[in-house]
């Protein structure tokens, strides 16, 4: 039998939950809630407070409680107590406290109409103490168990020796966090043991109610599916062995318990103890299944193998978890003939690329249920596809759940955390110091921005690095003086807001000031207003350079004027934006312009950053090369970037064997705001990766492949549509190659990412698309080739061509490789393909109506219309129809001879009269108009 729980307690005393709580706590007692169990020795202490303070306070309360706690409930415990040492010792103690003479147990219990469990433990009780109420429990008496039960409580004398403990601390019986429970430790003597013949049912879940194999009505018998069994073969509970036993033999079959259990019916637990440990035994149930095993109650099955109780807390939750399921699913409603508990909209996380599989593990139902949901929502799929946030949303709604694809980047961070890496560690105040501005330039289309990133470039280097030779690696820093002070600035070399919104679509957040450039003899045109978009949107703040005042025509003041509307107000307009006018190729206010940039910075910005900080930043830009391998240029954000660091940059990974700045020289370190190029990453990142140094190589490889995988994954989630049930035979009969498999090749990773991503702009039809299979920096490999082939793809090699080898595996296997180095010819040419990729489409043109005036009936060719054609022309081998009363009433008919008068024709035009004769159709009036149409095709515009 359980442990009694607080508010049980409680409810005996005749007082609330509170208050017994208070008392165990005065008492030194460690409880959670009302719910909480209770050691039976703490029990005993309980009652003895309560009953001293009902003495004191009032004595006609304490009557009432006292009355009430020695009315069933108490019966129950003592009487099994004092029977079933055996079973469980810590409940023997319980005899301690109150020491009832069985007999007195037996009585009450047998008085006891009100609750079952005491009168099991009646029969318990007394066939274990030798002094049977042999009316109720004939049987038990000579059970096995029953003798067992008594011995064991011969063995303890039924009462173990209170455990000594230092005054007020907890008792580590009643303590839910000890580990071990010590508070019964059985000797040898009361350690029951499984029958020798007895063997463990079908899989118990816990509560064996579900497959509780026994079923044995005296047994208690599995409740659900028990097998029933014969009469009086014990009791898993102390009442069961007294009352279910003598009675009927049918019990324990569907419902278990309920009809030969008798006492136990509601306590679905017991029986089903027995159900499992001993519902198979052929000569009776276990030593401990007589009266002494529903001592245990739920804890026997730890009991079964010797621990007493020792496991209880632990199956016992056990048990209660899988009652809950159970009783979920049974309450769950029946989708496409599985039943799938609903979650009740609790949320689960999935990262992308999940598969059903995934989710089943997650909310603990079977996979192959799910596929079952699916497949009955109309979509068809295996338990191992990955599957889309959408199809996972449909899915969820249909179980109660709320479906959530965490995000890449939320997927990341936890990553990340698994290797200690938090990505929102704050920088120490302390350690903060000022870091140069990074500046993209944006503006329209030869406004000049190209032009003006050389101009600072090379004025820089003429000014700083006389002789140095620069390198384009995507990114460079200056030095301006301003107030006398050496400042820097670091310039991003990638004009354009095309690329800072790539940047920033990969979390890369690396311009603080952008130059907006407006040639003054263009003003503002689209790409400006996006520009100033983009940086808007970002919160970058804007400085600009008004360009081209060289040119005759310039007119800078109308630029300002127009940028007005824009919000960017010139400072001298009384606004809080710096212009300055420039002209770029003459070299003319640069210096102005970078002096503008750091003004701007400083009155706007925080540019601080922690060097101490382990190192992270962004990838700026990445290529192969030829003798040094993969080169990247990172921007160190925060932390000082080291030689010999082990670094991650998005699933490329490496140790830096070497920095170079834009000068080719080799350094030592990079601090924040210093871009350089990365020699030793193993692969090539791509722009915008944010590159972060890990603890060690193993670390940054693990971050790497595990990144790779979830890509991967998410990959197959968008190539792996789901077939939908409903247009299945459609998309059967389209065969389904509607798609447009590419592999991408550049010289850089900068413009790779921007052809892909212009790709997937292409809109031709709902019917074909494009999917880039596979990307890459460097040469058209062999690699290629071979996916190419296998997943039909065409290979566009942007400035890059493959070895003479690759190129003859290319023709040898017929995959098309095209090459191109300017990116929208590669889209013109993909997206004409694509529109001859396009199934015809076909319209229905009708080209004639003829009345039919009279019917000739032919021995030859059946009947004959005469018709007179009033629109159109009507031709042999066209299909027809035929229209009565304005209905259709035939279709698919076919102008099988046409004639004028006795001359077979092909065409007989408007007005004209015929003969038309619809092959085997035979069924025409007069009257009846004859419909001619054909299925032309649409061009693609
Ligand atoms: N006269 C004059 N011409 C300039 C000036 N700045 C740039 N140009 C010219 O304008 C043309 C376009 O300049 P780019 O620097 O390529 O312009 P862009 O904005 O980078 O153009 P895209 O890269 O196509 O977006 C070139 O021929 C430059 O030489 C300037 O200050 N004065």
């Amino acid at each position: 039998m359980a442990k009694p729980r607080v508010h049980e307690l409680a409810k005996q005393f005749g007082v609330d939950s509170k208050t017994v709580m208070e008392k165990l706590k005065e008492m030194g007692e460690f409880v959670k809630s009302a719910s909480s169990s209770v050691e039976p020795p703490v029990v005993r202490k309980l009652k003895a407070a309560f009953e001293t303070a009902d003495n004191n306070n009032d004595k006609d309360a304490g009557k009432a409680r006292t009355t009430s706690h020695t009315a069933p409930a108490p019966a129950k415990k003592t009487s099994h107590t004092a029977a079933t040492k055996s079973a469980d010792a810590s409940d023997s103690k319980t005899a301690k406290v109150k020491a009832p003479s069985p007999r007195t147990a037996v009585a009450r219990a047998a008085m006891s109409s009100v609750n079952p469990a005491a009168a099991k433990a009646v029969a318990a009780g007394t066939a274990a103490a030798k002094k049977p109420a042999k009316k109720n429990a004939p049987k038990a008496k000579s059970a096995p168990a029953a003798r067992s039960g008594a011995k064991g409580e011969n063995a303890t004398a039924g009462i173990p020796k209170p455990v000594r403990r230092p005054n007020g601390a907890p008792r580590p019986g009643n303590n839910p966090f000890m580990s071990k429970q010590r508070m019964a430790t059985p000797t040898p003597g009361d350690i029951p043991r499984p029958h020798p013949m007895s063997r463990p049912g079908i899989k118990q879940d816990g509560n064996g109610e579900r497959r509780g194999r026994g079923g044995r009505p005296g047994q208690g018998g599995s409740e659900r599916r028990g097998r029933g069994g014969r009469p009086g073969q014990g009791s898993p509970r102390p009442g069961q062995g007294a009352q279910g036993a003598g009675r009927s033999g049918n019990g324990g079959s569907k419902w278990g318990n309920r009809s030969g259990a008798g006492a136990g019916a509601s306590h679905g637990s017991g029986g089903s103890r027995s159900g499992r440990f001993s519902g198979s035994a052929p000569s009776g149930p276990a030593p401990s299944n007589g009266p002494s095993r529903g001592g245990r109650g739920r804890g026997g099955a730890a009991g079964a193998f010797g621990r007493q109780g020792a496991k209880s807390s632990k199956s016992r939750k056990a048990a209660r978890r899988a009652k809950r399921q159970e009783f979920e699913e049974m309450k769950a409603p029946v989708i496409g003939g599985v039943r799938i508990p609903s979650g009740n909209g609790q949320t689960v996380k999935l990262p992308q690329g999940a598969t059903l599989s995934d989710l089943a593990e997650k909310i603990n139902v079977s996979a192959a249920n799910l596929v079952t949901v699916l497949f009955h929502l109309g979509e068809m799929a295996t338990a191992t596809q990955s599957l889309d946030a959408a199809t996972f949303e449909i899915l969820g709604e249909e179980i109660g759940w709320n479906i959530k694809i965490v995000s890449a980047e939320e997927e990341d961070r936890a990553l990340l955390q698994q290797f200690d890496i938090d990505l929102d560690a704050e920088a120490d105040e302390e350690n903060l110091e000022s870091r140069p501005p990074v500046v993209t330039v944006m503006g329209h289309v030869d406004h000049g921005k190209t032009r003006l990133l050389d101009t600072i470039r090379q004025t820089n280097v003429i000014k700083s690095e006389a002789g140095g030779i620069t390198q384009r690696i995507g990114a460079y820093q200056i030095h301006v003086t301003l107030n006398d002070i050496d400042r820097r600035i670091t310039f991003l070399d990638t004009p354009g807001h095309e690329a800072f919104t790539a940047m920033r679509a990969r979390g890369a957040e690396l311009t603080d000031v952008a130059i907006l450039v407006v040639a003054a003899d263009d003003g503002v045109m689209p790409q400006t207003v996006e520009a100033i978009n983009h940086a808007q949107a970002a919160n970058v703040p804007i400085v600009v350079a008004v360009n081209k005042i060289d040119v005759d025509g310039a007119n800078p003041e109308k630029v300002r004027g127009q940028l007005t509307e824009f919000g960017l107000v010139p400072e001298e307009y009384g606004g809080d934006t710096m212009f300055v006018d420039i002209s770029a190729k003459q070299g003319t206010n640069i210096d102005k312009l970078l002096e503008a940039v750091l003004l701007t910075a400083d009155a706007t910005l925080d540019l601080r950053a922690d060097p101490t900080m382990s190192a992270r930043g962004a990838t700026v830009e990445a290529r192969l090369d030829k003798g040094r391998g993969a080169v990247a240029t990172v921007l160190v954000q925060q932390g000082t970037l080291r030689v010999g660091d082990s670094i991650v940059a998005g699933k490329a990974y490496g140790r830096v064997r070497a920095l170079l700045d834009e000068n080719g020289n080799n350094l030592d370190e990079a601090t924040p705001s210093r871009p350089v190029a990365v020699l030793g990453l193993t692969s090539v990142p791509t722009a915008g990766d944010l590159f972060l140094v890990a603890s060690d190589d193993r670390a940054a490889r693990q971050i790497a492949e595990k990144r790779e995988a979830s890509e991967r994954a998410a990959q197959l989630a968008r190539r792996h549509k789901v077939v939908s049930l409903e247009n299945l035979k459609e998309q059967f009969a389209k065969s389904e190659v509607d798609m447009l498999n590419v592999v991408i090749k550049g010289d850089s990773s900068g413009s790779v990412e921007a052809l892909e991503e212009s790709l997937m702009k292409i809109e031709v039809s709902d019917e074909v698309g494009i999917q880039v299979i596979h990307r890459g920096v460097g040469a058209i490999t062999q690699n290629d080739v071979n996916l190419a082939t296998v997943d039909k793809a065409v290979i566009i090699g942007f400035n890059v061509r493959p070895s003479r080898q690759v190129a003859d595996l290319a023709e040898r296997e017929g995959v098309d490789v095209r090459y191109y180095s300017v990116i929208y010819k590669a889209i013109e040419e993909i997206e004409s393909s694509l529109k001859g990729m396009l199934k015809p489409e076909y319209e229905e043109v009708v080209t004639s109506h003829s009345e039919i005036r009279e019917i000739f009936r032919s021995s030859k060719f059946g009947n004959i219309a005469g018709v007179k054609v009033d629109d159109g022309t009507v031709k042999r081998g066209t299909k027809a129809r035929i229209m009565r009363d304005g209905v259709v009433t035939f279709n698919d008919l076919e102008i099988s001879t046409l004639r004028r008068f006795k001359d077979d024709v092909t065409e007989v035009s408007e007005g004209y009269e015929a003969g038309i004769n619809l092959g085997n159709f035979n069924d025409i009036q007069v009257g009846d108009i004859i419909e001619t149409f054909e299925m032309r095709e649409i061009p693609r515009s």
